[in-house]
């Protein structure tokens, strides 16, 4: 039997993630904080993410909010208005300065909010306006509004102008928050949307809006500067798919043909 060889560690091998040479492979995964006080990041979030940054590791940012309706619990940051750049600037500069490669998650809840959370009280924005159930995991949940299908181009829009932010602050790239039920999968999952227009029904529609965001960031910022997290078979917050294999590879071989689009 041949001996197993104890030299290497695959996780501490270096990776070529697009035109970024990682030294290793354990990322910092997104995790949600809620210390930011009014959205917006604060100094002590530079001590917290340079202390998990290495040389060369990559880090994705606690999800991060891309507009005044992106917000579903108290204090999570943004990354909408220039306070909020100039918040981040430290804290990228801090990771940068322990050569790591830095990536902002953006997000958008949806529906999975509270009117207290939205701007003027407002119900929560949606593909839907089916609530999710109002007890669910012991919180306060608003039912939300449909939007309106000449609306869905502005949250589009919130997530490119979130994107260029993203760069202005010094981040490397961004990663689009689609999993988990939040609002990019309440489009995307067939047990949530139930819209008639072409945002809804078949799977390519339902799946328009996605690509759009991914689209509109790309050509934004450009493809290597983009990844979008999925999670077809998860039923978090309410959002389950009948078919997630369909599901999965439909969004992975369309965000593969993305990938050479931009320049
Ligand atoms: C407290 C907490 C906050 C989280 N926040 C986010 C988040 O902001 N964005 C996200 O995509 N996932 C978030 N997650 C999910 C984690 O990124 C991760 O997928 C999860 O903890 C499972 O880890 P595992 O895949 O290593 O088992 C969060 C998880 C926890 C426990």
């Amino acid at each position: 039997m041949a001996a197993e060889n104890t030299d290497v560690i695959p996780l501490l091998t270096p990776y070529k993630m697009g035109e970024f040479a990682l030294s290793h492979r354990i990322v910092l995964a997104p995790l949600t904080r809620d210390r930011s006080y009014n959205n917006v990041p604060q100094p002590h979030a530079a001590v917290y993410y340079s202390q998990r940054a290495t040389k060369g590791g990559l880090l994705i940012t606690e999800a991060t909010g891309v507009s005044d309706t992106a917000q579903g619990l108290p204090d999570t940051p943004g990354i909408w208005t220039k306070e909020h750049v100039e918040a981040w600037k430290p804290i990228v500069d801090a990771v940068h300065q322990k050569g790591g490669v830095f990536f902002v998650q953006l997000w958008h809840v949806g529906r999975v909010s509270n009117n207290d959370y939205q701007p003027g009280g407002r119900a929560p924005l949606s593909s839907t306006d089916k609530g999710l159930t109002p007890d669910l995991y012991g919180l306060n949940w608003s039912p939300p509004r449909q939007l309106a299908t000449d609306e869905i181009r502005g949250i589009v829009n919130d997530f490119r102008l979130a994107a260029r932010n993203a760069i202005e602050a010094g981040f490397d790239g961004v990663e689009i928050h689609g999993a988990s039920g939040y609002i990019i999968e309440q489009f995307m999952k067939d047990q949530v949307n139930n819209r008639t227009d072409k945002y809804g029904g078949s799977l390519e529609n339902r799946c328009r809006f996605a690509l759009e965001v991914a689209e509109a960031v790309i050509d934004e910022i450009g493809a290597e500067r983009v990844g979008m997290r999925l999670s077809p078979y998860s039923d978090i917050n309410e959002a389950r798919d009948s078919d997630p294999d369909g599901l999965g590879l439909y969004m992975a071989n369309a965000l593969s043909k993305l990938d050479h689009t931009s320049t």
